[in-house]
């Protein structure tokens, strides 16, 4: 194995399962680099990012365009592998799958009714019926969609397609969920319902999730620390806590001024990154 294999190392969490490993960071990423090879040389899109996700918590990422978020997830999916550095996700030890995602475009499979779409992890498992009843069901009714369950995905709206999709997402019971800006292509009175939706689900279930977003409203709403990454190649600009406790009402939170506060130092933090981008955009630096 080369130096620049991946290492994904499953860390099993200690026989006292994830109740007794909830100090230790659920991910940790250290000195992590990502070069894509171009046709215009080699690409480095992420470059020494080192990171402690804590257990449960609802981690934020943003970063200008381009700044290598979604080439983050990926490897954290397992989708693609790290040039240099390691990724350590805690595993609770059971038979739970590692990750899910969410994307922002439909990922639900046409053929299959909302029902069996959000069913999909647990029957490819080969998990009892019963509990697979029980668990799509639960998940099913909290977002709104008993009703549709025998729907086909054409037959739904986007916003209701997305909701099948975390639906699907929770019912698989994943160690860590990670989220790719699964609401940028929804309207604002849809993006406000869904936030709502997911952050009860999420407080039900106090998952680990990483979640991709261009906005820094978002990630004030969901999250409980935001990364905020560079403009190319990618690296940690800083991370910053949410103060607010949970469970969050999402317009009752806006209305907070503690929360255009920190919307504005978010930003702030955010702006110059996102001007260097639109400098290398310009400049042809990116592939
Ligand atoms: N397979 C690939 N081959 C070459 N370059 C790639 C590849 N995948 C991503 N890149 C480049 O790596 C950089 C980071 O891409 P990535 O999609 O991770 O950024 P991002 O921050 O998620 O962007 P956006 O916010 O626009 O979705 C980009 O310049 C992109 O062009």
């Amino acid at each position: 194995m080369s130096d620049y294999s991946i290492q994904h190392k499953l860390a099993q969490a200690a026989a006292a399962g994830e109740a007794g490993a909830a100090a230790a960071p659920k991910i940790r990423i250290r000195n992590l680099a990502k070069i894509f090879e171009t046709r215009r040389g080699r690409f480095a899109a992420l470059d020494d990012v080192s990171l402690d996700i804590p257990a449960g918590s609802f981690f934020m990422i943003v970063g200008p365009s381009g700044c290598g978020k979604t080439t983050l997830l990926r490897i954290l999916g397992g989708l693609e592998t790290e040039t240099h550095g390691s990724v350590e996700i805690a595993h609770s030890g059971s038979e739970r799958p590692l990750n899910s995602m969410v994307f922002q475009g439909d990922s639900l499979f046409p053929w299959m009714t909302v029902w069996q779409n959000a069913a999909y992890g647990l029957t490819m498992r080969g998990r009892p019926r019963a509990e697979i009843e029980e668990v799509v069901g639960h998940y099913l009714s909290r977002i709104g969609l008993t009703r549709f369950k025998d729907a086909y995905p054409h037959q739904l709206s986007g916003g209701m397609r997305q909701r099948v999709s975390i639906a699907r997402a929770f019912a698989n019971d994943p160690e860590i969920l990670l989220m790719d800006e699964p609401f940028s292509a929804l309207d604002e009175q849809n993006k406000l319902l869904l936030q709502g939706e997911l952050l009860r689900i999420w407080d039900e279930t106090r998952k680990t999730v990483l979640f991709i977003t261009h906005s820094v409203d978002e990630a004030v709403t969901l999250g409980d620390r935001i990364l905020v990454m560079s403009a190319h190649p990618g690296k940690v600009k800083t991370v910053i806590d949410v103060p607010f406790g949970r469970p969050r009402q999402v317009l009752e939170l806006r209305a907070r001024p503690e929360y255009g506060a920190l919307v504005y130092n978010i930003w702030e933090e955010l702006r110059d990154e996102v001007r260097r981008a639109r400098a290398q955009d310009e400049e042809g630096v990116r592939s």
